[in-house]
């Protein structure tokens, strides 16, 4: 694959010269590495094994097994700065094997993987897209517009990675360094211009995209999650801007390239007049006046009418004015599609084709995802999982309802606790009837979770505990009233799965939700 031999990697990491000598001895000096892998569990013969000290787990304990598996050399964290740029061997089945040993290693590998996979996000549109909800939504949008307009188009988030239409399931939202920089290569290979790739907050803190050379970046909103990592709303906020902030900034990622900002988070407003090359973006109609007098490029909604099959929205922007119809549901989606809008034609793509063809984007797997069978409640699944999604979820169910609104969920364990009573608060606000379910509870005692929930509502008639989420579904279709009621099961989306202890048991929502009304998907 990457033309990269064991020579280049010393010189990339500078080895220090009384070492040097010992690499003519050394048998695999000239053999090109075939892929870098952070796993040992991944490992095939010609990788490089990268060992790093993580958080559970210390990757120098798998590099024997490593070896083992085919790894040609070591690259490794050092525990000490001055073991810092040193060598040493290892001696397994007979093989001598280099392990090249580096002080912080961890921040150094999204530089070095970049090199390694010979820079792919300069030779595309890589769009990174970060805020606490609507990253896949806009993320997906992208990919499919840009599919649409005539683009080839790739996604890395959380519902997988890969050619939009063709994903792969991932573990994680943002990718490690390692392998944002090889599905980047291997969009290249695939002929892609386009990638939209979802920035966590995790991904940022962590360094996994700061060599990305992002030619877009986004932000959505900013409003309480993940206080289990970043445990302050200003770390967290920091987190976030150092996708969009001038290189100077610690965190700062390679490129922000052009900035679209959501003017309607507050977070997102405050950043504006620190930013050059910026696209602002508005849904509210009394914003129109404010953003045209920032002087910088816009898109601002002058009005929507919401309607069964989704939206029709008039806007007015600094690329030109129009109408979009939109076939997604809820208020946040108006945003999200003209936050897509902004970031599309930031890049140059056609005004008049992204016009023509936005009617056709299809709705989101599992986002504000609508199932209707003739006779029986009509159930939203949506992965509302965090309190504003909640309450912008039920918002948009609520204009919809013409009888009782019911929500079904929980809170994922080994997860952010302080949003749990949030989220019970959130609910109570809207509806009365409310069955609180287990969603991943990991490591955590279910009830401990459900308690939690608990303690934010404020009166407790009509509330139902149903820990068993099908049985939840089952029994909330059965109780609600036909053809008027509309039932939101949040907080999965397009998860097939139910996290217990550390076992992943086949699960899934939509299938759940389909049996009990008799329908297909
Ligand atoms: C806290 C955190 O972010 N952990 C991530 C991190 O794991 P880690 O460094 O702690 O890894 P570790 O398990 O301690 O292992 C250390 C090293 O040993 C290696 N190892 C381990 C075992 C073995 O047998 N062989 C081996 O080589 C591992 O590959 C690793 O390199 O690096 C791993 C590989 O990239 C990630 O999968 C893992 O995400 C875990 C699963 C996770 O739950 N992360 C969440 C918190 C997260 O990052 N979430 C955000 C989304 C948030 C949002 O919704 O917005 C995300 O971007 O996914
Ligand atoms: N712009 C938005 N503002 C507020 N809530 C939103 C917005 N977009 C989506 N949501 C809500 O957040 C939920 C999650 O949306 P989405 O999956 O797009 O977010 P995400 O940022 O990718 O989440 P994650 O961090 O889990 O990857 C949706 O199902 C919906 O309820
Ligand atoms: N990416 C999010 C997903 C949460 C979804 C919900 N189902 C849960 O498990 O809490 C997180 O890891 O916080
Ligand atoms: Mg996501």
């Amino acid at each position: 694959m990457a033309n990269y031999n064991l020579k280049k990697l010393v010189n990339y990491f500078g080895v220090l010269p009384q070492y040097i000598d010992t690499l003519t001895s050394y048998s695999f000096i000239d053999q090109n590495i075939t892929c870098l892998q952070l796993d040992s569990r991944q490992i095939m013969a010609g990788d490089l094994f990268i060992a790093l000290k993580g958080q559970s787990s210390d990757g120098r304990d798998f590099i024997e097994k490593s070896i083992k598996a085919g790894a040609i050399a070591v690259l490794a964290d050092a525990e000490l700065a001055e073991h810092d740029k040193t060598l040493t061997y290892h001696l397994v089945d007979g093989k001598k094997i280099l392990q090249i040993n580096i002080y912080q290693l961890a921040n150094k590998i999204s530089a070095f993987a970049n090199t390694f996979y010979d820079n792919p996000s300069e030779k595309m549109n890589v769009v990174g897209i970060t805020g606490t909800n609507g990253k896949t939504t806009v993320s997906q949008i992208i990919a499919q517009w840009a599919t649409l307009i005539g683009e080839k188009s790739a996604i890395i988030g959380t519902i997988g990675n890969g050619i939009y239409g063709h994903l792969r399931p991932s573990v994680n939202t943002t990718p490690s360094s390692v392998d944002i920089q090889s599905h980047l290569a291997d969009f290249l290979t695939q002929s892609v211009t386009i990638v939209a790739m979802e920035v966590s907050s995790h991904g940022l803190a962590l360094g996994r995209v700061s060599d990305v050379t992002f030619s877009a970046s986004l932000f959505t909103n900013l409003s309480r999650d993940h206080l289990d990592f970043h445990y302050t709303m200003d770390n967290y906020n920091k987190a976030k801007w150092s996708l969009f902030s001038p290189l100077n900034d610690e965190l700062a990622v390679k490129s922000s390239g052009k900035r679209v900002i959501n003017f309607d988070d507050n977070v997102g407003s405050s950043w504006i007049n620190q930013l050059d090359d910026v696209v602002v973006v508005t849904c509210i109609p009394d914003n129109l006046t404010k953003v045209q007098a920032l002087g910088k490029r816009y898109i601002a909604v002058s009005s929507v009418s919401y309607h069964d099959q989704g939206a029709s929205i008039i806007f007015e922007s600094s690329f030109g004015n129009g109408i979009l119809q939109s076939r997604l549901f809820g208020a946040f989606n108006v945003s999200n599609l003209l936050l897509a809008f902004a970031a599309l034609l930031s890049l140059n793509y056609s005004f008049s084709a992204l016009v023509n063809s936005a009617g056709a984007l299809l709705p989101i797997n599992g986002r504000m995802e609508i199932f209707t069978v003739k006779g029986k409640p009509t159930v939203i699944v949506d992965y509302a999982h965090t309190p504003d999604a909640l309450d912008k979820a039920l918002i948009a169910a609520s204009t919809h309802c013409n009888g009782k609104l019911w929500v079904i969920f929980g809170c994922g364990g080994d997860r952010d606790r302080g949003k749990r009573p949030l989220m019970a608060q959130v609910a109570q606000s809207h509806t009365n009837n409310i069955i609180i379910t287990n969603d991943n509870p990991r490591t955590e005692n279910e009830d401990l979770i459900i308690n939690d929930i608990v303690n934010g509502f404020i009166e407790f008639d009509n509330i139902k505990i149903i820990k068993d989420r099908t049985s939840a579904i089952q029994w909330a279709i059965e109780h609600a009233n036909y053809e008027t009621d509309i039932i939101l099961v949040a907080g999965k989306g397009h998860e097939d799965y139910q996290i217990i202890g550390n076992t992943n048991h086949y699960y899934s929502d939509r299938e759940t939700v389909s049996h009990f009304l008799g329908a297909t998907i």
